[in-house]
């Protein structure tokens, strides 16, 4: 036993958590899925949720009036619960606050007209894959964990490969409709109400109640031809990834790193025409998970062009959870569990969070980081190796993107246009003076001084003075105090901070 594990129980829990994930969770997640995909499409070909969607909204208001009429006791949140959430942790306000049901969870209008897409906030990013792909179409930004949901990238954020042309999913969104604390309903674009549309991003839903998105359209074409270059050296590394990053031929960009000397660069453009002896269709269920497959890149040491359709891109991380799916099944990717039960893989996040014993926390707690850092791309290669120093965790998912120079929580370096690098962290650090909370707090500064920025699905230890240092909250405390929410939503830090999550 270790020292994560009082009993033996816990030993077994977290030792064999893929036996009960393996017997329990993959049917369950496979039948919840099938359930899902049948009652979305019955839904989106009968076209009932544009009719139904008035009511639903008239509902959200009248919850909220009800809340004024009864004196404004307890702060409000949404009801969705904190084990649907994608995030370690479950919030704890859903306990206190006043839970509002938003249930508003339909694609209602697809214009290819005007090229806008108009969803409700609990539409899914697997949902529009599904929906829009075979339709031609897509949205430019398209973060690839199938359950992540139209308004937790709005009030939180995305990013996806896509993001050095396009930005972070809040600069692909034409239009919010949201309630506000006094019930009533209203919209903003950069023309409408502009203080209010630039303040929704990062606001994690203290500003009001998402109703409706409007997302960019752009055409989807059936293939992506990704470009695989293995690189070696960490100057080498930095420079390459630069250039590609810069380069607004290439409509996707993504780098794995596997250690401080080698990484693999991908280049991607979409097309229709395919060589078919190239053609992957990585989404298959018994191919290779995708991080292994990039990594035998490597091996190769030449650059390589495979096609791979497009949805199979776009989830090219889902089926093995970036690479969190080896803690849990280490099995997984040996070929004859693939072929048997690939099908059924992943098990859906939100289950094995419900799941996920108070042992298996601790562990993950004390041995594992689930960190994604924004810092601007100049600080490429300091960053990678104050990260490597201080955690010393690989595969690292390096993720460029544009920050545009908007106002709103998320202000560009020296007030232009910036180009910068998400580094995600997932794994267990094999540096030994790592300290989950002292590591953590080192990290947060760094950023902070770089003028980067923490992604907020993942635990901050920063103090509030220091939140507010990261992310500038001049246009938000403007538009808390516009819109009268003190009473009616916590601050940002107050839903985010380690303390308002268990
Ligand atoms: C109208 C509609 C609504 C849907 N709503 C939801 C929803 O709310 N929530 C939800 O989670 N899903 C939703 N889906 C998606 C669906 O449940 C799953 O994606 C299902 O597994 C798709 O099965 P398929 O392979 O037959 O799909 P296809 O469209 O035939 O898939 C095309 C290709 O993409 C690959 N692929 C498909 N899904 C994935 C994936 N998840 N990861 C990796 N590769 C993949 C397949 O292997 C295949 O090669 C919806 C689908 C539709 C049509
Ligand atoms: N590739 C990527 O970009 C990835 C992004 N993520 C992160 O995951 C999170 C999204 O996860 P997801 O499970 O979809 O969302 P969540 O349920 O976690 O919601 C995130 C926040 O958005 C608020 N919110 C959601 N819907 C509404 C609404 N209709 N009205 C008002 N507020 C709302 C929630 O408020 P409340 O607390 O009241 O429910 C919550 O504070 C984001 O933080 C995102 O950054 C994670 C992995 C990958
Ligand atoms: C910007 C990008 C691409 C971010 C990707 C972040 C993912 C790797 C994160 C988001 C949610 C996340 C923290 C999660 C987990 C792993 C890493 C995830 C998937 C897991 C599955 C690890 C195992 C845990 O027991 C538990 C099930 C609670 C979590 C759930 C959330």
């Amino acid at each position: 036993m270790d020292q994560n594990c009082d009993s033996l129980s816990e030993y077994v829990l977290i030792h064999y958590r893929w036996v009960f994930v393996c017997l329990f969770l993959l049917p369950l997640s496979f039948l919840y899925d099938l359930w899902l995909y049948f009652r979305n499409w019955v839904v989106f070909q009968l076209i009932s949720a544009p009719k139904q969607h008035d009511n639903k909204v008239k509902f959200v208001q009248k919850q909220i009036r009800d809340w004024v009429a009864n004196g404004k006791k307890t702060q409000m949140c949404t009801a969705r619960p904190g084990w649907q959430t994608v995030c370690f942790r479950v919030p704890r306000y859903k306990n206190t606050m006043r839970n509002i049901k938003v249930n508003l969870v339909d694609i209602l209008e697809v214009d290819t007209t005007r090229k806008i897409v108009r969803v409700e906030p609990l539409v899914t990013m697997g949902q529009l894959t599904a929906t829009l792909n075979p339709l031609g179409w897509t949205i430019p930004v398209l973060p690839e964990i199938d359950d992540l949901t139209v308004g937790g990238l709005v009030m939180g954020t995305g990013i996806e490969s896509s993001s050095h042309k396009y930005g972070l999913f809040q600069h692909i969104c034409v239009s919010y409709e949201l309630v506000l604390s006094d019930g009533s309903l209203v919209k903003c674009s950069k023309n409408e109400n502009p203080e209010l549309f630039y303040s929704i991003p990062w606001s994690y839903g203290t500003l009001g109640f998402l109703t409706a998105v409007e997302i960019r359209l752009i055409p989807a074409k059936r293939y992506v031809k990704l470009t695989y270059k293995p690189l070696k050296g960490g100057d080498n590394i930095a420079k390459e990834f630069t250039t590609a990053s810069s380069n607004l031929n290439n409509e996707f960009v993504e780098g794995l790193a596997y250690s401080e000397d080698e990484a693999v660069l991908m280049t991607g453009v979409q097309t229709n025409d395919v060589e078919v002896n190239k053609l992957n269709e990585i989404g298959k269920w018994y191919k290779p998970w995708f991080f292994i497959h990039v990594r035998d890149m490597l091996k190769r040491n030449e650059d390589v062009v495979e096609y791979i359709p497009l949805r199979d891109y776009y989830h090219r991380h889902t089926r093995s959870i970036f690479w969190e799916l080896q803690d849990i099944i280490p099995f997984g990717n040996n070929f004859l569990f693939r072929i048997f039960f690939g099908w059924m893989m992943p098990p859906k996040i939100s289950l094995l969070k419900l799941t996920q014993t108070e042992a298996i926390k601790k562990l993950y707690e004390n041995n594992h980081v689930l960190q994604d850092m924004l810092v601007p791309i100049e600080t490429f290669k300091d960053s990678i190796k104050l990260f490597r120093d201080t955690f010393n965790v690989y595969p690292l998912w390096l993720c460029p993107f544009n920050l545009p120079n908007n106002p709103g929580m998320l202000r560009a370096k020296d007030s232009q246009e910036t180009l910068y690098v998400d580094i995600g962290l997932y794994g267990v650090p094999r540096e030994k003076s790592f300290k989950p909370k002292e590591s953590m707090r080192k990290i947060e500064k760094y950023v902070t001084d770089v003028q980067g920025f923490q992604m907020l699905y993942a635990d901050t230890y920063m103090t509030r003075e220091e939140f507010r240092k990261m992310f500038d909250h001049t246009l938000y405390d403007k538009l808390r105090t516009k819109l009268e929410c003190k009473e009616a939503f916590p601050e940002v830090y107050d839903k985010v901070s380690r303390a308002a999550r268990s």
